[in-house]
């Protein structure tokens, strides 16, 4: 780990490094269904040790910062945390959420799905609505991929009329507003911060935007994927990679206790 340039760097300095995690298949292993998903059991005691000692520990989530708070118990007791939730659109910090009024397209679609659904004769799709967006998930499908493809189209279709853009991610699409995503909100809190380096760990497409932000900050930096078979982008475009939720609870140990000694 110690010859990676981004980890030197934080390693000699962790109080100028911003860490940067997303939750689901990073922190949280991926279950069937999102309801039900829940944090790694190492993850809270190991982000409060990284956070005495870095700048900032920060989950920048597709999820709302509510529901990371839910399925993540601990996480409310991590000293300094942020979570930048709905991509960015949400935050949440020392105990207190800041969100913009929601969108009136996310409602409007919402309506609209379960015709969509219908008409695309998809079955075991299941509908998750996040009230600043509404995800669409086919994990549970008996033809998950197939549902996946068959879906692409009709809902790029329905997102346009409502003035929201596709999010795709892991068996699921997601109706979401434009003009956020995890690269933009990971780049404005670094500049916040003045980090003076930056990790983010991340497994699916949506991590890529924030990977992007790594790279266009000009700090020392370090990207770290959460391997597994069903994404491989992240992969090729990693410093590091990890065998999903145990692989990176056991790099940021590893992280926080060369901080101590
Ligand atoms: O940005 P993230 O924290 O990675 O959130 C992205 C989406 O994650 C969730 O869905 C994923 O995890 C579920 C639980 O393990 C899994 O069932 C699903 O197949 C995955 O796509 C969440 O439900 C979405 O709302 C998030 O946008």
């Amino acid at each position: 780990m110690e010859n990676i340039p981004g980890i030197e760097a934080i390693l000699k300095d962790p109080a100028g490094a911003v860490i940067g995690l997303d939750f689901d298949g990073t922190l949280s292993p991926i279950v069937p269904d999102p309801a039900t998903a829940v944090i790694h059991p190492k993850a809270p005691a190991v982000l409060a040790e990284l956070g005495a000692h870095v700048r900032a520990v920060a989950i920048v989530t597709g999820r709302p910062p509510a529901t990371a708070l839910e399925l993540g118990p601990g996480l409310a007791d991590v000293p300094g945390l942020v979570i930048l939730g709905h991509y960015g659109f949400e935050r949440w910090e020392h105990g207190r959420l800041s969100a913009p009024p929601p969108p009136p397209g996310v409602p409007r679609a919402r309506a609209e799905l379960p015709a969509l659904l219908d008409s695309a004769g998809v079955v075991g799709v299941t509908v998750e609505d996040k009230g600043r967006a509404v995800a669409v998930h086919t994990r549970r499908a008996p033809d998950p991929e197939g549902a996946l493809a068959a879906l692409r189209e009709p809902l790029a279709g329905l997102a346009a009329r409502h003035g929201l853009v596709v999010e795709p991610g892991r068996m699921v699409l997601e109706l979401r507003p434009p003009g956020m995503d995890k690269g933009h909100a990971l780049g404005l809190f670094l500049a916040e911060r003045e980090a003076r380096s930056v990790l983010f760990a991340g497994d699916d497409l949506g991590d890529l935007a924030a990977f992007d932000a790594v790279r266009a900050s000009g700090l020392p930096g370090v990207t770290v994927c959460s391997g597994s078979a069903e994404v491989t982008a992240l992969a090729e475009r990693a410093d590091i990679v990890v065998d999903g939720p145990d692989g990176v609870l056991a790099l940021l140990a590893e992280l926080a206790s060369a901080f101590s000694r």
